[in-house]
Order: structure tokens, then sequence, then C-alpha cells
């Protein structure tokens, strides 16, 4: 494990974010710490991408404040965000990581090695030289995740990284988020599939219309849910 990291605790101190008359996230009071993989759970429109927004630092909250490691206003040096639909660059996969490692700062004699370290890491060796865009919806994700632990992340912020992939992708992305947690890496992700949840999560954060409803450990929040709205998500009745 790394040292405890700079970023930690992320904390949210009564973070509301409005636009116009539609509040999006309503008072948040939360501390993320390091340890195993907190999931953002909630049914939709619930404010789960925005609150990964507002972490990443991507947004500001319109009352309440954000700290990074006990500082306001902290570069994202070392956050990752990932989002449902990866964006590649018109280059090869080895040049999309490449360009990640060059903005982290990386010098270029070191960068290729580095390279196909990481493209080894999310099973992509074989495809490096590929275009990005011609990768497999699955792939493309892998190599999103190579891009995003070029920047050697304290914190990886994914929001619904296996929405529209199909069981065996979502395995291969679950597999590589997994190593970064055992790795050190504080993992915060939006996820709507339960199964999903127990497998990967160690800790459940359950919003409902912008608000924080139940937090605590996945097997309690999933087999003993403490609120109303919590078990009626569960059983798969709607939460509006
Ligand atoms: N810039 C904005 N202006 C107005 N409303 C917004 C804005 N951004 C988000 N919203 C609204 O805020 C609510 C929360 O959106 P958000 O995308 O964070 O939810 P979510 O839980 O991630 O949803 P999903 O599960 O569908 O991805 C939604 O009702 C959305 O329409």
């Amino acid at each position: 494990m790394r040292a405890p990291s700079s970023d930690l605790p992320l904390v949210l101190d009564g973070v509301t974010l409005q636009a116009g008359a539609t509040v999006i996230l309503d008072r948040l009071n939360l501390a993320i710490t390091p340890g195993a993989p907190t999931l953002i759970v909630g049914p939709n429109g619930s404010g789960k991408s925005t609150l990964l927004r507002i972490c990443m630092g991507l947004a500001a909250p319109s009352a309440g404040r954000v700290t990074w490691g006990g500082r306001p206003a902290s570069p994202p040096v070392r956050r990752a965000i990932l989002f449902q639909r990866p964006v590649m660059l018109r280059r090869t996969a080895a040049a999309n990581v490449a360009y990640a490692l060059a903005q982290a700062g990386m010098p270029h004699r070191e960068r290729a090695a580095r390279v196909a370290a990481l493209l080894e890491r999310v099973g992509l060796a074989d495809l490096a030289q590929r275009p990005a865009r011609r990768l497999s919806g699955g792939e493309q994700q892998r190599l999103a995740l190579a891009r995003a632990l070029a920047r050697d992340p304290e914190i990886l912020l994914l929001d619904e990284p296996t929405a529209s992939l199909d069981p065996a992708a979502t395995r291969g992305v679950e597999e590589i988020v997994l190593m970064a947690a055992q790795s050190g890496i504080k993992i915060v992700m939006a996820s709507h599939d339960l199964g999903q949840v127990r497998r990967l999560a160690g800790e459940v954060i359950f919003m409902v219309r912008g608000a924080l409803c139940e937090r605590g450990p996945a097997a309690d929040f999933l087999d003993h849910p403490t609120t109303q709205e919590a078990a009626a998500f569960l059983r798969g009745d709607l939460v509006i």
C-alpha cells in the first residue's frame, strides 16, 4: 500500500449545487477516506455524476465547501476521472497513453517503457498499435483506465464505467479496478448494477434526489438497509 495520500480525506462540508431553482446536490456532508472502494448508488438523476464531478473539482458547489487533504483548492494532479463513454484521441492505443503521460509531466525518454507497462496492466499489450477508436467498447474503457492510471492517481473516480459493456468486458474493467484498489488507489465509483456493488464495494453511499440517504458497509446496505428508500431501491421498486 502506498503512503497516506495527500488528497485524502476528501471532505464535503454542507455541499449544495443548484442550477437555477433546481437543487442537484442537497447539503452533502461526507468524508472519503483511504480504504476499500466506495460505490455511489441511487436512482437515475439522484446526483451521482454531479457528486463525482464535485469530487474531481470539475464543478464548484453553490454553497458549502470541498477540501482535499485539508486544502480547499488542491490542483487535481493525482486525481483521475473515468466516464461512461471514454473519448479516445485519433491515435494508436499506445499514443493515447503516451499523451496522458506527457500531460502528467513524464519526461519523453521514460514514456515508452511506462506505456508498455500500463498497456500490459490493462491487458492491451497486443493492441498497442491499433487506432484507439477501432477498439471495442470494453477495450476502449480499459485504455481509458490505462490513461487514468498514467496520472498515478491517489483517487480514481469512475462514473458508471461498465454501463454500456457486456458481462465479459465488464469483468475485464472490474478486475483492473480491483487491482487498482489493491495497489492503494482510492476508488469512488457510481454504479446502477447491484451485482457490481456486491462484487466491488467496501462501502456504499446511497443518494436520493441529490441528498445522502444512507451510507455504510456494502454488506449492511445490501442485506439490511435502514431506510425505506434503500429497501425499495434494492427490491427494484421505482424510487422517485
Ligand atoms: N447543469 C445542469 N442544469 C440543470 N440540471 C442539471 C444539470 N446537471 C444535472 N442536472 C440535473 O441534476 C440531476 C442529477 O444529475 P446527475 O447526472 O448527477 O444524476 P445521476 O444520478 O448521475 O443520474 P444517472 O444515473 O441517470 O446518470 C438530474 O435531474 C439532472 O437532470
